[in-house]
């Protein structure tokens, strides 16, 4: 059921992760662009002051006209008040596109999720997709966002300096070139240690949250058998590794806090007592505002940079989400349909030929040579041990998984030309669980029919003889599943999706029974809604009640993915063969 195809060209198989994320941005390069305009305007004062600092030093110390010092203080303060509007304009037009092209990519996802075949996702657990979409989709846009905001930073700071000192004092350039970039390493390497200890006071925060977790599920455990002390100190061994290891954060935090502090000041008094000499004995020309400059711009410099390279992490985490985000997008496992005819009207003749399964997985066959003619209107039970190839038999009908071996005739047309996406509008599938989504009643009954009238609906709820109880709802139709659904009860629940069923009038039902009992009362109650449901249509169930058995037209006995006997109720039973001997022990 594989296919090679990507979805809508979206994403070339083999693409790495720069060019899907450059793919991603594409469509907001626009808005992107004038970010960075914007940005490198608004963040000119950090790169610009110390030169206008310079420019007064100089102005006060060697007696030049003021006019210079005016214009200077005049051009900074006008850059510092835009920068608030600059800013304001710089985070729409960023966090803008940054948060659409998140969006974006989790609609995408979501699209792709439902576009990926049933064995893909029986394959991958829903929580890892579920981080997918959420997780690293969020992942993605900090990284974007931090590294245009603080990467930018550091990098127009490191331009727009290193260019007005080449311009004021070229001579300084070269030292400048080597020892922001070896301070910068220093700083950075003291980071990295508070780093690891991070990671470590997390992990151990991480244990306590498990330890608290496991306490709290084991407290009836526990008081039940008197264990409290025991239970107690068990966690205390958990609260103090937690201690030991914050308290040994806060040392390095504050160690490391000092060290880099003294470390680039001491730098700086050097290169101040270092320049200021230079321009003590009137080489090269150096002013006193100069020495200032210089002084200021190191300090600057030297964090921009360290701080470029702390975002290395943050990079390739978030290039690891693009990745994590595109193995979805780039999953060739998408249903077939392709292409292949369109069904506009279904009978319900059904025609198994053959029919065989091998799982890839397990490489045995589930179903093996399923051969059944299947007429309009006919109920089909599908009765056996566990494991005998029953649910595969249904998935097969309903399309998830398709024949290894043999075809499926759909009103005398080989299932596998046909688009499934649309004969699957004219079936309907009752699982065992119920399943309700966080929605109104109405919604839940009339999920995807947003057409159907209250008429329609109601007379669908009375079928399912849901209709009464959904009345006494505090809002009836209206009333959410979500906040009453812990008090709808098991039938209740049954009912619902029976009635949604019988809106959705399928030409073909695919029923499988669930196995948990009801009472009496409530089991009543579902067999009369499931019957009404039946009459008419050709119905497939895998059943576990004895009277969907005994009211089939046809129950077919299976074992070992192979059909053993067909018949109806009284005549498999007068054969006294594997259904005689499956039905005494379910009476029994
Ligand atoms: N997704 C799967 N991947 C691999 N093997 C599977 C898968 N689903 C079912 N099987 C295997 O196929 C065989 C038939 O399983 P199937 O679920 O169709 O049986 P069943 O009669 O419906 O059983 P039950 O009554 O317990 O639901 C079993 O051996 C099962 O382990």
């Amino acid at each position: 059921m594989a296919s090679s195809e990507t979805p809508r060209g979206r994403h070339d198989p083999g693409e790495g992760a720069l060019r899907a994320l450059g793919r991603l941005f594409r469509p907001h390069r626009r808005r992107l662009g004038g970010a960075l305009v914007v940005f490198v305007v608004k963040h000119s004062p950090v790169w610009l002051l110390p030169l206008v600092t310079a420019t007064i030093v100089d102005t006060v110390v060697l007696r030049l006209p003021l006019a210079g010092m005016w214009v200077a203080t005049g051009v900074i303060m006008l850059i510092l008040v835009v920068n608030y509007p600059l800013h304001l304009f710089y985070v729409r037009l960023l966090h803008g596109s940054v948060r659409r092209a998140g969006t974006e990519l989790r609609s995408a996802l979501c699209t792709r999720l439902q576009e990926l075949s049933i064995g893909y996702h029986n394959r991958t657990s829903a929580g890892v997709l579920q981080a997918k979409v959420v997780r690293d989709v969020e992942t993605v846009e900090q990284m974007v966002q931090q590294t245009t905001d603080t990467g930018m930073g550091a990098i127009t700071v490191l331009v727009g300096g290193l260019t007005i000192v080449g311009v004021r004092a070229p001579q300084f350039l070269p030292l400048l070139v080597v020892i922001v970039p070896l301070a910068s390493l220093v700083v950075m390497r003291l980071r990295t240690s508070l780093r690891d200890h991070n990671e470590v006071f997390r992990h151990d925060v991480e244990h306590l949250a498990a330890r608290v977790n496991e306490m709290t599920q084991l407290i009836p455990v526990t008081r039940a058998h008197g264990l409290e002390g025991h239970a107690l100190r068990r966690m205390d061994d958990t609260l103090r590794r937690v201690l030991s290891s914050g308290l040994r954060l806060d040392l390095l935090n504050g160690r490391v806090a000092s060290l880099s502090w003294v470390f680039l000041n001491i730098l700086g008094v050097v290169f101040l007592t270092a320049s200021a000499l230079v321009a003590y004995h009137g080489v090269w020309g150096i002013t006193a505002g100069d020495v200032v400059m210089l002084s200021a711009f190191l300090t600057t410099a030297t964090t921009s940079l360290a701080t470029l390279m702390a975002l290395a992490p943050v990079i390739s985490k978030g290039l690891e989400s693009v990745r994590s985000a595109s193995e979805v997008l780039r999953t060739p496992a998408l249903e077939d349909n392709e292409g292949k005819a369109e069904v506009t009207r279904v009978g319900g003749a059904v025609d198994f030929q053959a029919v065989g399964h091998v799982y890839d997985q397990t490489g045995r066959p589930a179903v093996r040579d399923f051969t059944l003619s299947v007429a309009t209107g006919e109920t089909i039970a599908l009765v056996g041990p566990s494991g005998a190839g029953k649910s595969t038999v249904l998935n097969l009908l309903i399309g998830f998984i398709r024949p290894t071996s043999g075809r499926i005739m759909l009103d005398g047309v080989d299932m596998a030309g046909l688009d499934l996406r649309t004969y699957r509008r004219f079936i309907s599938v009752v699982p065992q669980e119920p399943i309700l989504f966080d929605g109104t009643v109405r919604e839940n009954v009339a999920f995807g029919m947003p057409d159907a009238d209250d008429t329609a609906i109601r007379a669908a709820l009375r079928d399912a003889n849901a209709l009464d109880f959904v009345d006494h709802l505090p809002d009836g139709l209206e009333t959410s599943v979500a906040d009453r659904g812990a008090h709808l009860s098991g039938g209740q629940r049954q009912r619902l999706v029976i009635a949604r069923a019988l809106l959705r009038d399928p030409r073909l039902l695919i029923l499988d029974e669930a196995t948990s009992a009801l009472d009496t009362q409530s089991e009543a109650l579902v067999q009369q809604a499931l019957a009404r449901l039946v009459r008419g249509r050709t119905t497939f169930v895998v059943a576990h009640r004895l009277s969907t058995i005994r009211d089939a037209d046809r129950i077919v006995v299976m074992q070992d993915g192979a059909i053993q006997e067909i018949g109806p109720h009284d005549e498999l039973l007068r054969r006294d063969g594997a259904y005689a001997r499956l039905h005494a022990g379910h009476v029994a």
